[in-house]
């Protein structure tokens, strides 16, 4: 089992504080689904999380090891060197020249390679140009890529963007299957979703990130207005 653990997250942009105290833990075999309203900070804290975005203060320690997050120690490679965390932004990030069956082996080999190349669906798009696929069947492209990385934990932002709900099942089927070998923090406006996929649920306010176990604590939060 891999531990991801992270404590007193603090990140200010000019005079907004952003992030305050953010602490949570991750293992392996477990999905953390997160919550919270527009702006509130959820991209901030995964790209803090990923090494792309530095703060104010706060500590991430992966088993036995700790990675600066602080703007004077951090270093832009640490946790990407590392290889225990793979990210997927809120944005595209696959060249949009390049036909599908050339970006898989930029980030896969061998067996995982295979994987991404016989899912359901890939044979259509597979000779196609990224830039020539729907947005749908890019961000599912982009979930299979990124969660067959060998990596124990992902941070997945906003994985159902754009996607249709036969896709969206296919995404729950395969982060259901590497729930065994990794721990993934999910954040999505598809609440219901993240919601059914989640072992453990946190919302972010006003900085904060709470755990909360009913549905109706998202009203409270002022994430939602009723449920439906
Ligand atoms: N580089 C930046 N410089 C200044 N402010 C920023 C920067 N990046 C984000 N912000 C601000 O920080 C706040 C949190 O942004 P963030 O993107 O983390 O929110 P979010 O919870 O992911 O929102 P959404 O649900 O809309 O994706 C917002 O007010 C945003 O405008």
């Amino acid at each position: 089992m891999a531990l991801l653990k992270v404590s007193c997250i603090q990140k200010n942009f000019g005079a907004k504080s952003i992030l305050d105290e953010v602490h949570f833990e991750l293992k392996t075999g477990k999905i953390l689904g997160v919550f919270g309203r527009n702006g509130s900070g959820k991209s901030t804290l995964l790209k803090i999380l990923f090494g792309t975005q530095t703060a104010e203060a706060g500590r991430l320690k992966m088993n036995e090891s700790y990675y600066p997050v602080r703007k004077n120690i951090w270093h832009k490679s640490r946790i990407i060197e590392s290889q225990q965390i793979g990210y997927l932004p809120q944005f595209s990030f696959l060249p949009k020249g390049a036909k599908v069956w050339d970006v898989i082996p930029q980030y896969l080999k061998g067996q995982e390679q295979d994987l991404v190349f016989q899912a359901p669906r890939m044979p259509k798009i597979a000779g196609r140009k990224v830039g020539e696929l729907s947005m749908g069947e890019r961000r599912y492209l982009e979930v299979l890529l990124i969660g067959n990385l060998d990596h124990p934990f992902l941070l997945l932002d906003e994985p159902f963007s754009m996607v249709e709900p036969l896709f969206k099942d296919l995404i729950h089927e395969f982060l259901v299957s590497l729930k065994a070998k990794k721990g993934i923090l999910i954040t999505d406006h598809y609440y219901h979703d993240v919601w059914q996929l989640s072992d453990r649920k946190m919302v972010l306010t006003s900085g904060k990130l709470t755990p909360i176990t009913e549905l109706e604590e998202l009203i409270k939060a002022g994430y939602l207005r009723s449920i439906n």
